[in-house]
């Protein structure tokens, strides 16, 4: 990095937040793969297609327990002819049944077991009588029985071949249970993006220490190392950054080498001690934008250095976690593999007036309730961009465009769901 010019203050040129959201979509890249096994493979993403080794079921199974027939052999039954099946051996789950059926006999059969050729139906265990007669075991239908009841033909969930899980995916409690049943011990995941944290400021405290006026304590680095957890990154946390911008740029100099990405949070706006102004002024990375059309978090600055997001993250929390969701979790995620990774939008109807609109997009956070069985949102509380209240409460950013009159109560509204399963 070029030596600093303290006096360079960045000039500031505003765009939209989708055009920002743009700029960073472009240079993103998948990171690198890794194997683990299985047991630690959830809430990771797959790094390769998954194809189905064999049909699920891979032979034709019982789903109860009862007795396997052939269903025509059933036809005409009544309580007044009932059919009569001689039983011919009894089936246990995990072994293969040693004889055919026919239009005459019948096989105790488990749940689970494999169905014996000849037999396309099984009988469940409380509607068949059985009965011994010379020393054989017969069992009796009192009504006709369908083909294919109780019976799961071979492939019925999947074919050999069948693409079953996309490379990308993030692995859950499904998707576990399908890796399971393919016996694939060990995955091919992306790796977890490593992603330092630097808060920057000289009012910061750490969070044993008791407060002392004019000083808060640093509650963004916590709240981004949280929000990178959930977005499937490796927090690492660096110690905060007084505003002193030479150290500072020695400190993020150092992080990227050990580390995916670098976020800061603070210091980027206009004030005298803003130092992140300062690091974009001088470093050698591009800047991809440092002013965006939006509240909070407009002064959000991000650059891409040697393929590494460099993101500074406004200091009030409310900003910092809106930066956070709307450019720093795509980049997370496109590194682990995953294909949309613009944070999911939806609509909602207001269930409040909400007019207090500006020349830039507002991004409000917002709950999400349902009412008469459609979804409505409201500010989660106060929504000014220092507050970090609301924040615990939201479950989506209302997206207020600029300009207008606002979204009056029962209005429809675009909303960002945040934390939605993915
Ligand atoms: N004259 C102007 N002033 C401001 C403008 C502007 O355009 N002209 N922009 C405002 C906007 S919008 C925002 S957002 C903030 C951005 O501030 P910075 O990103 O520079 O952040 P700081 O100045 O460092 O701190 C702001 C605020 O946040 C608190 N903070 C900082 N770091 C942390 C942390 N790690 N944990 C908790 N709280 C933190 C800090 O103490 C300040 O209260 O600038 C406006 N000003
Ligand atoms: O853009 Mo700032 O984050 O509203 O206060
Ligand atoms: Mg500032």
């Amino acid at each position: 990095m070029e030596s600093l010019q303290l006096s360079n203050r960045f000039r500031r040129h505003a765009i939209r937040p989708d055009e920002a959201q743009k700029r960073i979509l472009h240079h993103i890249r998948p990171g690198d793969v890794e194997q683990v096994p299985l047991e630690e493979a959830f809430g990771r993403r797959l790094a390769a297609d998954v194809f189905a080794s064999d049909n699920m079921p891979h032979f034709c199974r019982s789903g109860m327990d009862g007795f396997a027939i052939q269903a025509e052999s059933t036809v005409g039954a009544s309580s007044d002819q009932p059919v009569l099946l001689e039983v011919v051996e009894s089936i246990p789950c995990g072994s293969t049944p040693a004889k055919a059926i026919t239009g005459k006999t019948a096989s105790r059969i488990m749940t689970g077991a494999m169905v014996p050729e000849g037999a396309n139906a099984v009988v469940m265990l409380e509607i068949a009588e059985c009965f011994e007669q010379d020393g054989k075991t017969f069992i009796s239908i009192k009504k006709e029985q369908k083909a294919g009841q109780n019976v799961t033909p071979t492939g019925f969930e999947l074919a050999k071949g069948d693409l079953v899980l996309e490379k990308g995916r993030k692995i859950n409690t499904g998707e576990i249970a399908l890796l399971a049943a393919f016996g694939a011990g060990a995955v091919h995941v992306f790796k977890r993006p490593k992603v330092a944290i630097f808060a920057t400021g000289s009012e910061l405290l750490g969070l044993h220490v008791p407060l002392e006026p004019g000083k808060i304590r640093n509650s963004n680095t916590y709240m981004l190392a949280a929000q990178v957890r959930e977005a499937g990154g490796i927090p690492i946390l660096m110690e905060s950054i007084p505003d002193d911008a030479e150290r500072a740029m020695e400190k993020i100099t150092d992080a990227f080498s050990k580390a995916d990405c670098v976020i800061t949070t603070g210091g980027v706006s206009v004030g005298d001690y803003d130092i992140m102004v300062d690091i974009f002024a001088a470093w050698e990375g591009m800047t991809l934008f440092n002013k965006v059309m939006m509240r909070p978090g407009s002064p959000t600055t991000v650059g891409v250095r040697e393929n590494k997001f460099l993101f500074a993250l406004s200091g009030n929390p409310g900003a910092c976690f809106v930066g956070f969701e709307l450019f720093v979790r795509p980049v997370l995620w496109g590194m682990q593999g995953k294909k949309d990774v613009l944070p999911p939008e939806a609509t909602a109807f207001s269930g409040e007036d909400f007019t207090k609109v500006n020349a830039y997009h507002r991004f409000v956070r917002a709950k999400s309730y349902i009412e008469d069985g459609k979804v409505y949102v409201k500010m989660a509380g106060p929504d000014q961009s220092s507050v970090m209240l609301s924040i615990k409460d939201s479950d989506c950013l209302m997206v207020i465009p600029p300009g207008g009159r606002g979204v009056l109560a029962g209005e429809k509204v675009s909303i960002i769901q945040l934390g939605v399963p993915d």
